[in-house]
């Protein structure tokens, strides 16, 4: 029975509600908890074990363990598998908590004798079903060397603990599809650039800031020369590869504050912060010559591209629009002086 059972919910209510804390990682998260958990039911070890594939739940990888020094993981995660322990996945797999009172005894935790419960001088287990989507995704385990009759409230405490890794699971899952959202919302696929959301959203806060600050800044147009002939001679295919090197050269030769989007097909845009036109032209050129002399290896041999450039210094008291419109003009102007060339606005 647990004693000071109000204490012990109130810290467990404090630990969960770091659940949606993801500033802290994964790991610390579930140390923390499995350390409660090991205090409180005064067992040898507390550990976390997850199914490695919720549609075939067939092998299950610990992943935190109160006996691992420090917060780090071992190198090699231990794994048990379902042909080895088949009672043992049955039960967890009903999703009812396994309260193993004699542990080399019990029907479903005996198969465990020789090669765990013995050597590691393991007499009592309880183990309750962490859940995903309703589906049992893994199990939080207590290990005791004393054979023990599990009472009502420590179950219920381990399914508490076992229920704050099935949130914190959630959360963790929301986190990293919230990403993969924002990535899609603002990346260009093919290039990993950013794409022309990103860019008016970057533009409006760079405008805001060089506005307060007075200080120059200014953007860069370019657009691939004859890109069409490139997908008309090579197909659309090596098209694309060289749309993507074409990205990764400018990247290279650009600083790590300008920001470079891609507006759609072979035309881009680069911001240049804290940058006057005379400066930004100067960027332009060197981009240029780089460009003109890179070869891009694609499985149709080396192909080589220029681009031209349209350069200007961004009026941060008018819409950015403006800006675009002027450098998107000058690049027309470039086309028609004969291309690969920089004309600024
Ligand atoms: N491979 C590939 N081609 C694209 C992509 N987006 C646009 N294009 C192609 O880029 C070509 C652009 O052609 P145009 O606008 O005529 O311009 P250009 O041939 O570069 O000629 P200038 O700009 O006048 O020098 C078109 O054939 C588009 O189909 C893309 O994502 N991948």
């Amino acid at each position: 029975m647990l004693k000071n059972f109000s204490n012990v919910t109130q810290r467990l209510r404090r630990l969960s509600s770091q659940e949606l804390d993801v500033s802290g990682t994964f790991q610390s998260f579930l140390l923390d908890l499995l350390d409660e958990g090991k205090q409180t039911l005064k067992v040898a070890r507390v550990s976390v074990w997850l199914f490695d594939d919720l549609d075939k739940p067939s092998e299950l990888i610990n992943v935190a363990n109160t006996d691992w020094s420090g917060k780090t993981l071992p190198e090699q995660l231990p794994t048990l598998q379902y042909e080895d322990f088949a009672a043992y996945f049955t039960a967890i797999n009903s999703g009812r908590s396994i309260d193993a009172n004699d542990a080399t005894t019990d029907p479903r935790t005996c198969e465990f004798h020789d090669i765990y419960l013995v050597p590691h001088n393991i007499k009592t287990m309880l183990d309750t079903v962490i859940f995903k989507n309703g589906i049992p995704h893994g199990v939080v385990c207590c290990e005791g060397d004393k054979i023990r009759t599990w009472h009502k409230d420590e179950i219920a405490f381990a399914e508490m603990i076992a229920d704050c890794c099935s949130r914190r699971l959630l959360v963790k899952a929301l986190w990293q599809l919230q990403s993969q959202l924002t990535e899609l919302a603002f990346k260009d696929p093919l290039t990993g650039l950013s794409n022309r959301r990103f860019l008016m959203d970057s533009a409006k806060r760079e405008m805001s800031r060089h506005a307060r600050f007075e200080h120059p800044f200014s953007l860069m147009m370019l657009d691939i020369d004859h890109f069409k002939k490139i997908n008309d001679n090579y197909g659309h295919e090596t098209g694309d590869l060289v749309l993507k090197h074409f990205a990764e050269i400018c990247v290279n030769t650009l600083r790590l504050e300008d920001c470079m989007c891609r507006l759609g097909g072979e035309e881009f845009v680069v911001l240049l912060p804290n940058t006057s036109i005379n400066s930004a032209m100067i960027i332009a050129e060197r981009l240029r010559n780089e460009i003109e002399h890179a070869r891009i290896a694609t499985p149709a041999g080396e192909i080589s591209v220029t681009s031209s450039f349209g350069v200007a210094q961004v009026n941060t008291s008018l819409p950015f629009s403006h800006a675009l419109k002027a450098a998107d003009h000058a690049v027309y102007q470039a086309k028609a002086e004969g291309r690969n060339c920089v004309v600024p606005v």
